[in-house]
């Protein structure tokens, strides 16, 4: 049990953990803190937190967790916000996409990672954002990746860990770098090739004919590309190398396939897609559904 939770960007992530601590009693009270007051009005108006505040400081007095739930380059400027008020007792976690680039920040703000902070991120989302759409499902069946250092607390990492086993989520330990590295080719290299395909689409002459007659297919790939242009703006940054390396695999991989589809060899292409339909049916699917996700 959570006495006093803090979220510091109270978002669609921040709103959803809040919620789904509330709706299973694991929480006392939550309070809202960030940049934008309309946010915080809206989220005590839909029960999502229960009092707001504009000062950080106010907001983490006396509480015993606080999590930061801004955008990823955001969250290094809260944790460096978040100094002066830093005390032995207060669990520090944060949602954010990329974990190298906030562990490093905490190195540069601290001095050394304070070990009350346990670095973490839900592997759960969508294309909304902002409180509105926060539910109080979005974790259930889904991984929570912790990244804890040679130095971080235990107790505080259990802390975390029983929160975010509260909401449903599944909890896992990962290498910092390894984590980074993982989701470039999961989770980033799908959103930028999301939304460099739309982009180049919309861009060409004959934009308003393609969408017009897109469908499924269409809607499936680029879901994505309708999220929030700040946040992976944020994450692309912070994550750069792993990104731009991945981005390199992937560009390789398409121009074999290219060639197979200019040659005609019937073998190849078959070959690729016979490989990536048992990938994602077989490795991909039953680790998904094991935990009742669909298709
Ligand atoms: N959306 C996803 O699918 C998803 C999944 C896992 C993790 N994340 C990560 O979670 C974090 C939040 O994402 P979200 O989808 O909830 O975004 P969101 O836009 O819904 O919420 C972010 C909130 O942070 C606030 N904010 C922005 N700058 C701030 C600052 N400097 N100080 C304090 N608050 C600030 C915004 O006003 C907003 O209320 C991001 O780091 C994102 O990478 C997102
Ligand atoms: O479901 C989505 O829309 C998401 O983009 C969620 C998603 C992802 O799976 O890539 C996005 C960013 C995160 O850091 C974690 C999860």
């Amino acid at each position: 049990m959570i006495d006093r939770l803090v979220i510091v960007g109270l978002g669609l992530i921040g709103g959803s953990l809040a919620r789904a601590l509330k709706k299973q009693g694991a929480v006392g009270e939550v309070v809202g803190t960030g940049r934008r007051e309309a946010s915080l009005i809206r989220g005590q108006e839909l029960g999502v937190i229960d009092r707001w505040t504009l000062d950080l400081g106010e907001a983490v007095k006396d509480a015993d967790m606080v999590v930061i739930a801004a955008p990823t380059l955001a969250a290094e400027k809260v944790l460096e916000s978040l100094k002066p008020h830093m005390r032995p007792d207060l669990i520090v976690t944060d949602v954010a996409s990329v974990k190298g680039s906030l562990v490093a920040a905490a190195e540069r703000i601290f001095g050394e990672v304070p070990p009350q902070f346990v670095p973490g991120h839900p592997i759960a989302g969508s294309e909304q954002s902002g409180v509105e759409a926060a539910k109080d499902d979005l974790y259930v069946g889904h991984r929570v990746i912790l990244t804890p250092l040679p130095n971080t607390d235990a107790k505080a990492c259990e802390k975390v860990r029983t929160m975010w086993e509260a909401t449903g989520a599944e909890v896992v330990d990962m290498d910092v770098a390894e984590h980074d590295v993982v989701l470039a080719a999961t989770s980033h290299l799908p959103h930028v090739l999301a939304y460099g395909l739309v982009d180049a689409l919309a861009q060409s002459g004959s934009a308003q004919a393609i969408f017009r007659f897109a469908a499924g297919g269409f809607r499936d790939f680029t879901r994505i590309a309708s999220s929030d242009p700040v946040m992976w703006h944020d994450i692309v940054r912070a994550n750069r190398n792993a990104v731009l390396e991945s981005m390199d695999t992937f560009t390789e991989h398409l121009a074999e396939l290219r060639k197979a589809i200019e040659s005609d060899d019937s073998g190849a292409i078959l070959a690729t897609f016979e490989r990536a339909k048992k990938a994602r049916d077989e490795q991909f699917l039953t680790q998904y559904q094991v935990k009742g996700k669909g298709q």
